[in-house]
């Protein structure tokens, strides 16, 4: 049978990766499918001293590839949602199937780009766009379809839980980690996706869509990052028996569905708690299987490249199976979508950690657990220092669980109070249980 031809744009990270795995197992490869896959062309604006292109046709113009007309699968790998909407548009036009690894590019126009697949009668392919190498997309569009899905949450940024790991174990810098895990190719083209929860809300736009049946809405998903967990937050949080995680979490309540991403409290005896360095994690509860737990490297090249190159193979095996009766881009009929809420942020319950300096003075403690009290908040649990030559004292509490809007209006008023030094920061606690 004729080989299936695939021309890669971009040979950055991801790209150099992918590369390498179709070259260095285009054998095992062919076993698999039934038939050779080969790399017709590359567009890069540079060489990639760890991809071997000799005898492969190299353009330095990306849109060479979409318009090449012996290309059967684009993979494009240059990131971003100008260019690489254009690029891939084009491909789509000119009746190729597309894998990408582009999370922003799915989660802010993947509604308009499924719909050119399907008029067009291709696929566009995504696994890599979503925790790197473990294949949570297949799992829950396919591996989980007999289930209706509760909640899924998941630690879904490597380069996030890279620092807050090397944090907490190595009391190292958060920017000296960072720049790390640039070097290491985890981090977005900008590093602020990673550590503002830009990133983690993209990944966790597409899979509350496929989980759920709902069309992606990137907009409302409620996104707060870690760059204001300080050192000082990680290990109070240790000594009451909690690791901070950067958590996306998307789950179906009798009012609406909560999708969020932000810095939250698991106990250290939580599987989520021992999720460490580039590794990402997802739980996904189902109403027949239960939880189910899956895990592996969120980020890096090979790790990205084995679920790139796992979807060129999916599309190579389909390419003589009938389109009709393909697995739909968001896992649900594209006319069976609902349209049920998101909720705002402020209708979520959850427990919380509040990390707050007050003068140490009698009166001050009774104040603030009045407020907290007025505003149907109870207290789990509550640490207070004393600061040797100083009379301003950290405080922390944690609360049982409580509306968004309640801790609102009781940070406020706690905030207001002249005793208390600055903000008070407040991280999520979850149970996930
Ligand atoms: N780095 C990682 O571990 C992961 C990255 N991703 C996603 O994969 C995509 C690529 O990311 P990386 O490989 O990390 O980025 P990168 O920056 O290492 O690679 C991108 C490459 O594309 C090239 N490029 C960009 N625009 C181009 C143009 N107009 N013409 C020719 N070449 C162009 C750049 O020169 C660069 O070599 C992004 O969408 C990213 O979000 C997804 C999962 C993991
Ligand atoms: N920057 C991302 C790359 C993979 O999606 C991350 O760190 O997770
Ligand atoms: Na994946």
């Amino acid at each position: 049978m004729e080989p299936v031809k695939v021309g890669i744009c971009g040979l950055g990270t991801v790209g150099s990766g992918s590369f390498n795995i179709l070259l260095k197992n285009a054998e095992e490869i062919t076993r698999r499918v039934g038939r050779s896959i080969v790399i017709e062309q590359v567009g890069a604006r540079r060489d990639n001293d760890t991809c071997d292109t000799a005898g492969i046709n190299v353009t330095r113009d990306i849109f060479d590839v979409v318009n090449n007309p012996e290309i059967d699968i684009v993979l494009e790998l240059i990131g971003g949602t100008g260019v690489a909407k254009e690029l891939v548009m084009t491909a789509l036009e000119n009746g190729k199937h597309v894998v990408t690894a582009n999370k922003a590019l799915i989660a802010e126009h993947g509604n308009d780009i499924f719909a050119k697949a399907q008029e067009k009668g291709v696929i566009v392919a995504f696994e890599a766009a979503v925790a790197g190498g473990i294949p949570i997309i297949k799992a829950v569009r396919e591996g989980l379809s007999a289930n209706r899905i509760d909640w899924l949450a998941g630690i879904i940024n490597g380069t996030g839980n890279f620092i807050l790991t090397e944090m907490s174990e190595k009391q190292r810098n958060f920017d000296d980690v960072l720049a790390e895990a640039q070097a290491l190719g985890y981090a977005e083209a900008d590093p602020t996706f990673d550590v503002e929860g830009i990133d983690a809300a993209h990944k966790l736009t597409i899979l509350a869509s496929i989980a759920f049946g709902i069309p992606l809405q990137f907009e409302k998903t409620y996104t707060e990052g870690i760059s204001r967990i300080t050192a000082e937050d990680v290990a109070f949080a240790d000594e009451l028996g909690y690791a901070v995680k950067h958590l996306g979490i998307a789950r179906r309540t009798k009012q609406g569905i909560e999708l969020r991403v932000h810095p939250t409290l698991i106990a250290h005896k939580h599987l989520l708690a021992n999720v460490n360095g580039v590794m990402n994690a997802i739980m996904v509860q189902g109403d027949a299987v239960g939880p189910t737990l899956t895990y592996g490297a969120g980020a890096g090249a090979l790790p990205t490249g084995s679920s790139v190159v796992a979807d060129v193979i999916d599309v190579a095996r389909t390419l003589t199976a009938d389109p009709t009766n393909r697995v739909p881009h968001l896992a649900f009929q594209a006319d069976a979508l609902s349209d049920v809420e998101v909720l705002p942020v402020e209708e979520i319950e959850c427990g919380f950690f509040l990390n707050m300096t007050i003068q140490d003075r009698a009166g001050v403690l009774a104040n603030i657990t009045q407020i907290l009290s007025n505003n149907g908040i109870s207290i789990e649990s509550l640490i207070q220092r004393e600061r040797e030559g100083s009379d301003l004292v950290p405080l922390v509490v944690m609360t049982h669980d409580v509306k968004e809007r309640n801790m609102n209006a009781a940070i406020a008023a706690i905030e207001a109070l002249p005793d208390v030094a600055g903000v008070v920061q407040r991280i999520r606690v979850e149970n996930l249980a």
